[in-house]
């Protein structure tokens, strides 16, 4: 019988041994055939479903070696920079190797700050007679013009001209260098203007894809100074979408690099480089910031720049060297808006417990950003909410209406009472200590903004343990979970010695609380 069976003829070639075990009979009959297929289809499928159920454990298993960390916070909380100072702690490497890429945010942050002095120093058109009052040449003050009604003043600076003049140029690299960065499939590019989802306003100033060509023409001449309609319309904050690729765009992909340091090089022969206007105008922006008059308008208006990103101006002439590379500090420090969400993730490869994987997320701060918050409280083990209490005396960028304390008091009782988060470990960054503590010194008062703060004494330690039983009082009274307990830290983000202690300690104490989520005990 055996003899007779005909082998097809692949199968007679086969040589493996279990394949030859499970070949059909070759006398197959069309009922056997169709059984043995049924039995077969069976099998795959009980196969599959276990293949299936061994990849959803995994999937499992790894979502439990896993911590998600949420950076909650008003807009310039200081989210952002907290994220930084994670991966400048635990991804060096790719931290500096972006920083090229940060050098053009840092040009626009040093731009905005010399275009909101000049704002601040321009003509107001609408109270008459100002040419009138104008101080002889040379002199050096300030002259002071109270409107009819008597409510508002105008401060006539003599040199205004003659720096707009000079600082033109500046004007035009910063549309040049937001139009590079609004690629044209972009989102959401980097705008311009104070709040992405103000419609009206973004329609009025969001820049739309120009040709290189006419990007010269767009911008303001450089023989007139710059008028004050053109300085308002784009003196807001820089922001970008968190989806778009600008770090790419701006990380000249395509210089060489050195061998000595793999730093990028050559980049100064450009002469399209954004350097060499910053280069060109780096002593008259010197000169305005070093301008007595100036600094005495800015203090009587109460613009304190050093509380935005008004650092760089005390750096100029190291920034606008040619041949600048940004340090880390100088990274942390950029600004630049968040919109949308990021997410940063890294592994820790040493210490006591290895090879948990941390998810940490960044959204945007800002009201119309909050809405994204929502979906991120579902499933993450704990929140770092930033509290900026230097900006008690401040109204928020998106609302001048509100408060800033104010606001961060209301998104705080928001995060602690939410039932979702009920068991989410919550850890408290009072941020911006060091403005507070500049701020108290030179003489702003807590309790002319917080009436409630009464006479108490308005030094930095006082001051300080006002805020923490505030913030401490809104959790205790509003949390569902009255076990839950509350870490605060006093902290100026942008300190990389301190704050990474902070951080470490953050990661400690949230790793603990979630052992036995993540299986490790
Ligand atoms: N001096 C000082 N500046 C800080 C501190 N924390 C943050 N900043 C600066 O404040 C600005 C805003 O910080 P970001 O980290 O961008 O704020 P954010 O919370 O991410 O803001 P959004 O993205 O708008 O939600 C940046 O220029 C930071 O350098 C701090 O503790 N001290
Ligand atoms: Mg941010």
């Amino acid at each position: 019988m055996s003899a007779s069976r005909r082998l097809e003829p692949n199968r007679r070639m086969s040589e493996d041994p279990l394949e030859a075990a499970i070949m059909p009979p070759a006398n197959e009959s069309m009922d056997d055939r169709e059984r043995r297929l049924q039995a077969e289809a069976q099998a795959k499928k009980v196969s599959d479903g276990i293949d299936e159920m061994l990849r959803r454990e995994e999937k499992e298993r790894s979502k439990k070696r896993q911590i998600k960390v949420l950076l909650l916070g008003q807009s310039e909380s200081g989210k952002s920079t907290t994220l930084k100072q994670f991966q400048l702690l635990h991804t060096p490497a790719a931290f500096r190797a972006e920083r090229m890429a940060w050098r053009s945010v840092i040009y626009l942050n040093l731009v905005r700050s010399v275009r909101r002095i000049l704002e601040a120093i321009s003509p107001d058109p609408d109270i008459n007679g100002s040419n009138d009052d104008l101080p002889d040449e040379g002199d050096s003050v300030a002259s002071i013009i109270i409107s009819a009604k008597g409510n508002h003043r105008s401060y006539v600076v003599p040199d205004y001209e003659r720096y707009s003049s000079r600082l033109a140029p500046l004007l035009r690299l910063e549309e040049r260098l937001s139009q590079q960065l609004s690629s044209p499939e972009e989102e959401e590019p980097i705008r311009l203007h104070p709040d992405a989802t103000s419609s009206a306003y973004a329609s009025s100033v969001s820049l739309a894809p120009v040709s290189p060509s006419s990007s010269n023409s767009s911008g303001p001449s450089s023989a007139g100074p710059i008028s004050a309609p053109q300085l308002k319309s784009q003196a807001s904050e820089v922001s970008v979408h968190t989806h778009s690729n600008w770090k790419k765009m701006f990380s000249f992909g395509g210089k060489p690099k050195s061998v000595d340091t793999n730093e990028l090089v050559g980049w100064w022969e450009d002469p399209d480089d954004p350097c060499h206007v910053m280069y060109s105008c780096a002593q008259a922006m010197t000169e305005l910031w070093r301008d007595r008059t100036i600094r005495w308008v800015l203090e009587q208006k109460r613009i304190r720049l050093e509380e935005s990103s008004g650092f760089y101006l005390d750096e100029i002439e190291r920034i606008t060297a040619k041949k600048y590379i940004p340090t880390d500090e100088d990274v942390l420090k950029a600004r630049l808006k968040t919109l949308g969400v990021t997410e940063h993730t890294f592994t820790l490869s040493h210490g006591m417990i290895r090879g948990v994987e941390w998810k940490i997320y960044d959204v945007g701060g800002a009201r119309s950003q909050r809405q994204a918050w929502a979906p991120y409280f579902e499933d993450v083990n704990a929140i770092i909410f930033l509290a900026p209490i230097s900006a008690f005396d401040q109204q928020l960028a998106e609302d001048p209406r509100v408060n800033r304390l104010e606001d961060s008091l209301l998104l705080w009782k928001m995060v602690v009472s939410n039932k979702l988060l009920a068991n989410v470990n919550i850890v408290l960054f009072l941020n911006k200590c060091d403005l507070l503590r500049a701020k108290l010194e030179s003489g702003v008062r807590l309790n002319h903004h917080l009436y409630s703060y009464g006479d108490k004494p308005n030094d930095y330690e006082s001051v300080k343990k006002f805020f923490y039983n505030k913030f401490g009082f809104i959790h205790q009274q509003h949390t569902p979970n009255k076990d839950r307990e509350l870490y605060v830290h006093f902290t100026s983000v942008t300190d990389t010695r301190r704050t990474q202690v902070i951080i470490n300690n953050v990661r400690d104490i949230v790793l603990k609380a979630n052992l036995k989520d993540i299986q490790l005990i």
